[in-house]
Protein backbone atom coordinates (compact mmCIF):
# COMPACT_ATOMS: atom_id res chain seq x y z
CA UNK A 1 0.00 0.00 0.00
CA UNK A 2 1.82 3.32 -1.00
CA UNK A 3 2.24 5.76 1.74
CA UNK A 4 1.16 9.73 1.53
CA UNK A 5 2.30 12.10 2.68
CA UNK A 6 0.45 15.04 3.99
CA UNK A 7 2.68 18.37 3.80
CA UNK A 8 0.22 19.88 6.50
CA UNK A 9 0.09 16.96 8.94
CA UNK A 10 4.23 17.25 8.82
CA UNK A 11 4.33 20.88 9.22
CA UNK A 12 1.93 19.97 12.64
CA UNK A 13 3.71 17.09 13.73
CA UNK A 14 6.74 19.54 13.39
CA UNK A 15 4.91 22.61 15.28
CA UNK A 16 3.95 19.90 18.44
CA UNK A 17 7.76 19.05 18.46
CA UNK A 18 9.00 22.46 19.13
CA UNK A 19 6.19 23.01 21.24
CA UNK A 20 7.18 20.28 23.51
CA UNK A 21 11.02 21.14 23.72
CA UNK A 22 10.49 24.58 24.33
CA UNK A 23 8.39 23.80 27.22
CA UNK A 24 10.98 21.35 28.40
CA UNK A 25 13.72 23.69 28.19
CA UNK A 26 11.42 26.17 29.66
CA UNK A 27 11.15 24.01 32.84
CA UNK A 28 15.12 22.71 32.69
CA UNK A 29 15.65 26.51 32.91
CA UNK A 30 13.25 27.41 35.57
CA UNK A 31 13.82 24.07 37.91
CA UNK A 32 17.70 25.51 37.24
CA UNK A 33 17.64 29.06 38.41
CA UNK A 34 15.53 27.80 41.53
CA UNK A 35 17.98 25.40 42.24
CA UNK A 36 21.18 27.78 41.99
CA UNK A 37 19.17 30.21 44.54
CA UNK A 38 18.70 27.84 46.89
CA UNK A 39 22.37 26.88 46.85
CA UNK A 40 23.55 30.91 47.10
CA UNK A 41 21.78 31.51 50.02
CA UNK A 42 23.05 28.57 51.35
CA UNK A 43 25.99 29.03 50.64
CA UNK A 44 26.29 32.61 51.98
CA UNK A 45 24.19 31.87 55.46
CA UNK A 46 27.11 29.02 55.74
CA UNK A 47 29.63 31.41 55.37
CA UNK A 48 28.58 33.75 56.89
CA UNK A 49 27.44 31.13 60.13
CA UNK A 50 31.46 29.90 60.31
CA UNK A 51 32.99 33.57 61.33
CA UNK A 52 33.47 32.45 64.85
CA UNK A 53 32.44 34.92 67.28
CA UNK A 54 33.26 36.15 70.64
CA UNK A 55 30.57 35.77 73.26
CA UNK A 56 31.72 37.90 76.09
CA UNK A 57 30.55 38.16 79.96
CA UNK A 58 31.82 38.84 83.31
CA UNK A 59 32.06 35.04 84.73
CA UNK A 60 35.43 33.96 85.92
CA UNK A 61 36.29 34.90 89.45
CA UNK A 62 39.63 36.58 90.41
CA UNK A 63 40.39 37.51 93.56
CA UNK A 64 36.94 36.60 94.40
CA UNK A 65 35.60 39.37 91.93
CA UNK A 66 34.21 38.55 88.22
CA UNK A 67 36.65 39.37 85.24
CA UNK A 68 35.86 40.01 81.99
CA UNK A 69 35.75 36.72 79.42
CA UNK A 70 35.66 35.94 75.91
CA UNK A 71 34.16 32.26 74.59
CA UNK A 72 34.80 31.81 70.89
CA UNK A 73 31.86 30.51 69.28
CA UNK A 74 32.03 27.46 66.77
CA UNK A 75 31.24 27.85 63.35
CA UNK A 76 27.23 27.38 62.51
CA UNK A 77 26.76 28.16 66.47
CA UNK A 78 23.61 29.63 67.35
CA UNK A 79 23.12 31.80 69.93
CA UNK A 80 20.94 31.01 72.79
CA UNK A 81 17.34 31.91 72.97
CA UNK A 82 17.61 33.54 69.03
CA UNK A 83 15.38 32.00 66.97
CA UNK A 84 17.68 32.88 63.32
CA UNK A 85 14.88 33.54 60.87
CA UNK A 86 14.78 36.64 59.31
CA UNK A 87 18.76 36.97 58.72
CA UNK A 88 18.56 35.05 55.53
CA UNK A 89 17.83 37.51 52.93
CA UNK A 90 16.38 35.39 49.85
CA UNK A 91 15.86 37.76 47.85
CA UNK A 92 18.78 38.49 44.93
CA UNK A 93 18.31 42.00 45.34
CA UNK A 94 19.14 41.84 49.02
CA UNK A 95 22.33 43.20 50.05
CA UNK A 96 24.33 43.17 53.53
CA UNK A 97 25.17 46.97 54.76
CA UNK A 98 26.13 48.69 58.00
CA UNK A 99 23.22 49.04 60.97
CA UNK A 100 20.56 51.80 60.77
CA UNK A 101 19.62 51.21 64.48
CA UNK A 102 21.97 49.49 67.41
CA UNK A 103 20.57 48.38 70.57
CA UNK A 104 23.53 49.28 72.61
CA UNK A 105 22.26 48.15 76.18
CA UNK A 106 21.86 47.10 78.71
CA UNK A 107 23.27 44.18 79.84
CA UNK A 108 20.41 41.51 81.32
CA UNK A 109 17.94 44.71 80.70
CA UNK A 110 16.09 42.04 78.17
CA UNK A 111 18.02 43.00 74.70
CA UNK A 112 17.23 39.43 73.72
CA UNK A 113 13.62 39.55 74.27
CA UNK A 114 13.59 43.09 72.44
CA UNK A 115 15.28 41.75 70.01
CA UNK A 116 13.56 38.47 69.21
CA UNK A 117 9.99 40.34 69.41
CA UNK A 118 11.70 43.45 67.11
CA UNK A 119 12.49 40.29 64.35
CA UNK A 120 8.67 39.87 63.62
CA UNK A 121 9.21 43.11 62.13
CA UNK A 122 9.23 42.79 58.25
CA UNK A 123 11.31 46.13 57.72
CA UNK A 124 13.64 44.90 60.20
CA UNK A 125 16.15 42.38 59.56
CA UNK A 126 18.09 41.63 62.50
CA UNK A 127 21.68 39.51 63.18
CA UNK A 128 21.26 36.98 65.96
CA UNK A 129 24.73 36.78 67.33
CA UNK A 130 26.09 39.75 69.34
CA UNK A 131 28.90 40.87 67.03
CA UNK A 132 30.93 43.21 69.57
CA UNK A 133 32.29 45.02 66.52
CA UNK A 134 32.62 48.81 68.83
CA UNK A 135 34.36 46.77 71.89
CA UNK A 136 36.19 43.87 70.57
CA UNK A 137 36.37 43.65 67.10
CA UNK A 138 37.23 47.20 66.19
CA UNK A 139 40.58 46.57 64.10
CA UNK A 140 38.80 44.22 61.63
CA UNK A 141 37.19 47.09 60.30
CA UNK A 142 33.83 47.67 59.00
CA UNK A 143 33.88 45.46 56.20
CA UNK A 144 34.05 42.57 58.55
CA UNK A 145 31.31 44.39 60.52
CA UNK A 146 29.20 44.33 57.22
CA UNK A 147 29.79 41.21 56.19
CA UNK A 148 28.59 40.29 59.52
CA UNK A 149 24.85 41.76 58.86
CA UNK A 150 22.25 40.05 57.61
CA UNK A 151 21.55 40.62 53.96
CA UNK A 152 18.55 43.29 53.89
CA UNK A 153 16.07 44.96 50.95
CA UNK A 154 16.49 48.85 50.23
CA UNK A 155 14.03 50.26 53.19
CA UNK A 156 14.35 47.64 55.43
CA UNK A 157 16.58 48.30 59.07
CA UNK A 158 19.38 46.42 59.80
CA UNK A 159 19.88 46.30 63.32
CA UNK A 160 22.40 44.28 66.12
CA UNK A 161 22.80 43.70 69.58
CA UNK A 162 25.36 44.23 71.96
CA UNK A 163 24.47 45.15 75.46
CA UNK A 164 28.20 45.54 76.27
CA UNK A 165 28.37 48.79 74.20
CA UNK A 166 26.58 51.00 76.50
CA UNK A 167 29.19 50.84 79.14
CA UNK A 168 32.54 50.86 77.11
CA UNK A 169 33.96 54.36 77.23
CA UNK A 170 35.24 54.29 73.40
CA UNK A 171 32.53 52.84 71.85
CA UNK A 172 30.02 56.30 71.63
CA UNK A 173 32.69 57.66 69.24
CA UNK A 174 33.37 54.50 67.57
CA UNK A 175 29.62 54.47 66.34
CA UNK A 176 29.45 58.49 65.67
CA UNK A 177 32.09 57.56 63.26
CA UNK A 178 30.50 55.22 61.17
CA UNK A 179 26.86 56.84 61.42
CA UNK A 180 26.02 60.22 63.19
CA UNK A 181 22.46 59.77 62.12
CA UNK A 182 21.97 55.57 63.53
CA UNK A 183 19.34 55.27 66.17
CA UNK A 184 20.15 53.73 69.50
CA UNK A 185 17.82 51.70 71.90
CA UNK A 186 18.84 51.35 75.42
CA UNK A 187 16.72 48.66 76.99
CA UNK A 188 16.87 49.92 81.34
CA UNK A 189 15.53 47.61 84.16
CA UNK A 190 15.86 48.60 88.07
CA UNK A 191 19.81 48.42 88.29
CA UNK A 192 19.22 46.62 91.66
CA UNK A 193 17.15 43.65 89.75
CA UNK A 194 19.32 43.93 86.71
CA UNK A 195 23.01 42.90 89.14
CA UNK A 196 20.93 40.41 90.69
CA UNK A 197 20.17 38.67 87.12
CA UNK A 198 23.63 39.76 86.19
CA UNK A 199 25.03 37.40 89.28
CA UNK A 200 22.33 34.71 88.81
CA UNK A 201 24.62 34.19 85.28
CA UNK A 202 27.95 34.55 86.77
CA UNK A 203 26.84 31.77 89.59
CA UNK A 204 25.31 29.81 86.96
CA UNK A 205 28.89 29.23 85.19
CA UNK A 206 31.06 29.71 88.44
CA UNK A 207 29.28 28.27 91.69
CA UNK A 208 31.76 28.90 93.52
CA UNK A 209 31.87 32.18 93.68
CA UNK A 210 31.02 34.70 96.77
CA UNK A 211 27.52 35.43 97.77
CA UNK A 212 26.35 38.37 95.87
CA UNK A 213 25.86 40.20 99.69
CA UNK A 214 29.67 40.10 100.67
CA UNK A 215 30.62 41.06 96.91
CA UNK A 216 28.41 44.15 97.06
CA UNK A 217 30.31 45.85 99.57
CA UNK A 218 34.32 46.62 99.48
CA UNK A 219 34.04 46.30 103.44
CA UNK A 220 30.89 44.75 104.76
CA UNK A 221 31.39 46.29 108.00
CA UNK A 222 31.71 50.04 106.86
CA UNK A 223 28.84 48.92 104.80
CA UNK A 224 30.99 50.58 101.54
CA UNK A 225 29.43 49.92 98.60
CA UNK A 226 31.80 48.07 95.51
CA UNK A 227 30.46 50.35 92.86
CA UNK A 228 33.01 48.72 90.45
CA UNK A 229 32.15 45.64 91.00
CA UNK A 230 30.97 44.94 87.52
CA UNK A 231 27.31 44.01 88.22
CA UNK A 232 26.68 46.88 90.74
CA UNK A 233 29.00 49.52 88.30
CA UNK A 234 26.62 48.53 84.65
CA UNK A 235 23.59 50.03 86.98
CA UNK A 236 25.35 53.34 87.30
CA UNK A 237 23.24 54.55 84.13
CA UNK A 238 23.84 58.38 84.18
CA UNK A 239 27.49 57.81 84.16
CA UNK A 240 27.60 55.68 81.25
CA UNK A 241 24.22 57.69 79.44
CA UNK A 242 27.00 61.18 79.77
CA UNK A 243 29.20 59.52 77.04
CA UNK A 244 26.87 59.11 74.75
CA UNK A 245 25.40 62.66 75.06
CA UNK A 246 28.33 63.38 74.06
CA UNK A 247 27.99 62.19 70.72
CA UNK A 248 24.50 62.15 70.18
CA UNK A 249 21.49 64.34 70.85
CA UNK A 250 18.46 62.45 73.24
CA UNK A 251 16.29 62.23 70.03
CA UNK A 252 18.27 59.60 68.86
CA UNK A 253 18.06 57.66 71.99
CA UNK A 254 15.27 55.48 72.71
CA UNK A 255 15.02 53.91 76.33
CA UNK A 256 12.77 50.73 77.11
CA UNK A 257 11.33 50.17 79.95
CA UNK A 258 12.36 46.88 81.04
CA UNK A 259 10.24 45.96 83.38
CA UNK A 260 7.42 47.32 81.20
CA UNK A 261 8.83 44.93 78.38
CA UNK A 262 7.63 42.07 80.38
CA UNK A 263 4.17 43.27 81.84
CA UNK A 264 3.21 44.78 78.95
CA UNK A 265 5.44 44.19 75.62
CA UNK A 266 3.12 45.56 73.01
CA UNK A 267 3.28 48.49 74.51
CA UNK A 268 6.83 48.85 74.42
CA UNK A 269 7.34 47.73 70.88
CA UNK A 270 4.54 50.36 69.76
CA UNK A 271 6.98 52.62 70.89
CA UNK A 272 10.27 51.03 69.46
CA UNK A 273 8.39 50.72 66.16
CA UNK A 274 7.46 54.64 66.49
CA UNK A 275 11.26 55.24 67.25
CA UNK A 276 12.63 53.32 64.54
CA UNK A 277 10.14 55.22 61.80
CA UNK A 278 7.83 51.90 60.77
CA UNK A 279 4.77 51.06 60.95
CA UNK A 280 3.24 49.61 64.54
CA UNK A 281 2.92 45.74 63.12
CA UNK A 282 3.95 44.19 66.13
CA UNK A 283 1.14 44.04 68.36
CA UNK A 284 -1.03 42.54 71.52
CA UNK A 285 -1.57 39.67 68.93
CA UNK A 286 2.06 38.70 68.77
CA UNK A 287 2.11 38.10 72.41
CA UNK A 288 0.58 35.45 75.29
CA UNK A 289 1.97 35.15 78.67
CA UNK A 290 4.04 31.90 79.90
CA UNK A 291 2.17 31.05 83.17
CA UNK A 292 5.06 28.26 83.78
CA UNK A 293 8.01 31.13 82.34
CA UNK A 294 6.01 33.59 83.95
CA UNK A 295 7.41 35.74 80.68
CA UNK A 296 5.46 37.02 77.64
CA UNK A 297 6.32 34.60 74.83
CA UNK A 298 5.63 34.98 70.77
CA UNK A 299 2.59 33.22 70.02
CA UNK A 300 4.09 32.62 66.42
CA UNK A 301 7.99 33.19 65.76
CA UNK A 302 8.75 34.84 62.17
CA UNK A 303 9.18 31.75 59.95
CA UNK A 304 7.91 29.35 62.77
CA UNK A 305 3.76 28.41 63.49
CA UNK A 306 4.75 26.82 66.90
CA UNK A 307 4.86 29.16 69.86
CA UNK A 308 8.57 30.55 71.39
CA UNK A 309 9.32 31.18 74.90
CA UNK A 310 13.18 32.61 74.69
CA UNK A 311 15.37 29.80 76.21
CA UNK A 312 16.16 28.67 79.84
CA UNK A 313 18.73 31.15 79.98
CA UNK A 314 16.47 34.42 79.99
CA UNK A 315 13.94 34.26 82.73
CA UNK A 316 16.02 32.58 85.61
CA UNK A 317 15.20 32.24 89.16
CA UNK A 318 17.09 34.36 91.38
CA UNK A 319 18.97 33.54 94.20
CA UNK A 320 17.15 35.66 97.48
CA UNK A 321 19.24 38.23 98.69
CA UNK A 322 19.13 39.75 102.21
CA UNK A 323 16.21 42.59 102.49
CA UNK A 324 19.09 44.61 104.14
CA UNK A 325 21.52 44.74 101.28
CA UNK A 326 18.78 45.85 98.81
CA UNK A 327 17.78 48.76 101.29
CA UNK A 328 21.56 49.73 101.12
CA UNK A 329 21.42 49.11 97.51
CA UNK A 330 18.54 51.17 96.95
CA UNK A 331 20.16 54.17 99.16
CA UNK A 332 23.07 53.50 96.55
CA UNK A 333 21.37 53.96 93.68
CA UNK A 334 18.86 56.70 94.64
CA UNK A 335 20.67 59.34 93.71
CA UNK A 336 22.36 58.16 90.37
CA UNK A 337 18.76 56.68 89.47
CA UNK A 338 16.94 60.53 90.19
CA UNK A 339 20.17 62.08 87.42
CA UNK A 340 19.14 59.46 85.53
CA UNK A 341 15.76 60.45 85.12
CA UNK A 342 16.57 63.67 84.39
CA UNK A 343 19.17 63.18 81.55
CA UNK A 344 16.10 60.28 79.84
CA UNK A 345 13.60 62.74 80.41
CA UNK A 346 11.37 59.73 82.00
CA UNK A 347 10.77 58.30 85.24
CA UNK A 348 11.64 54.81 85.61
CA UNK A 349 10.02 54.53 88.89
CA UNK A 350 12.58 52.42 90.64
CA UNK A 351 12.14 52.39 94.16
N1 LIG B 1 9.95 37.69 77.31
C1 LIG B 1 11.00 37.45 78.07
N2 LIG B 1 11.43 36.18 78.27
C2 LIG B 1 12.50 35.94 79.07
N3 LIG B 1 13.22 36.90 79.68
C3 LIG B 1 12.83 38.18 79.50
C4 LIG B 1 11.72 38.50 78.70
N4 LIG B 1 11.57 39.85 78.71
C5 LIG B 1 12.53 40.33 79.48
N5 LIG B 1 13.29 39.34 79.97
C6 LIG B 1 14.42 39.54 80.86
O1 LIG B 1 15.59 39.56 80.05
C7 LIG B 1 16.66 39.25 80.95
C8 LIG B 1 17.90 38.93 80.15
O2 LIG B 1 18.32 40.13 79.58
P1 LIG B 1 19.21 40.19 78.26
O3 LIG B 1 18.55 39.43 77.18
O4 LIG B 1 19.47 41.62 77.99
O5 LIG B 1 20.50 39.44 78.74
S1 LIG B 1 21.94 39.48 78.05
O6 LIG B 1 22.57 40.73 78.43
O7 LIG B 1 21.77 39.36 76.60
O8 LIG B 1 22.63 38.31 78.64
C9 LIG B 1 16.13 38.12 81.77
O9 LIG B 1 16.80 38.15 83.02
P2 LIG B 1 16.67 36.98 84.09
O10 LIG B 1 15.24 36.99 84.57
O11 LIG B 1 17.63 37.30 85.18
O12 LIG B 1 17.04 35.71 83.39
C10 LIG B 1 14.63 38.43 81.89
O13 LIG B 1 14.27 38.96 83.15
Amino acid sequence: MATFNNPLMDIRRLLQKLVIMFSFSVTCVSMLYLWLGCCESELLDRSQNSQPILLTGWYRENKNKTVLRETLTAPGYAVEGSVDVNSQGKDWTATRRLPHAIIIGVKKGGTRALLEFLRLHPDIRALGSEPHFFDRHYTRGLSWYRSMMPKALDGQIVMEKTPRYFVTPETPARIHAMSRNIKLIVVVRDPITRAISDYTQIISKTPDIPSFESLTFKNRSTGQIDSLWSPLYIGLYAKHLERWLAHFPLTQIHFVHGERLISNPAGELGRVQDFLGLQRIITDKHFYFNKTKGFPCLKKPEGSSKPHCLGQTKGRTHPKIDPEVIRKLRDFYQPHNLEFYQMAGMDFGWQ
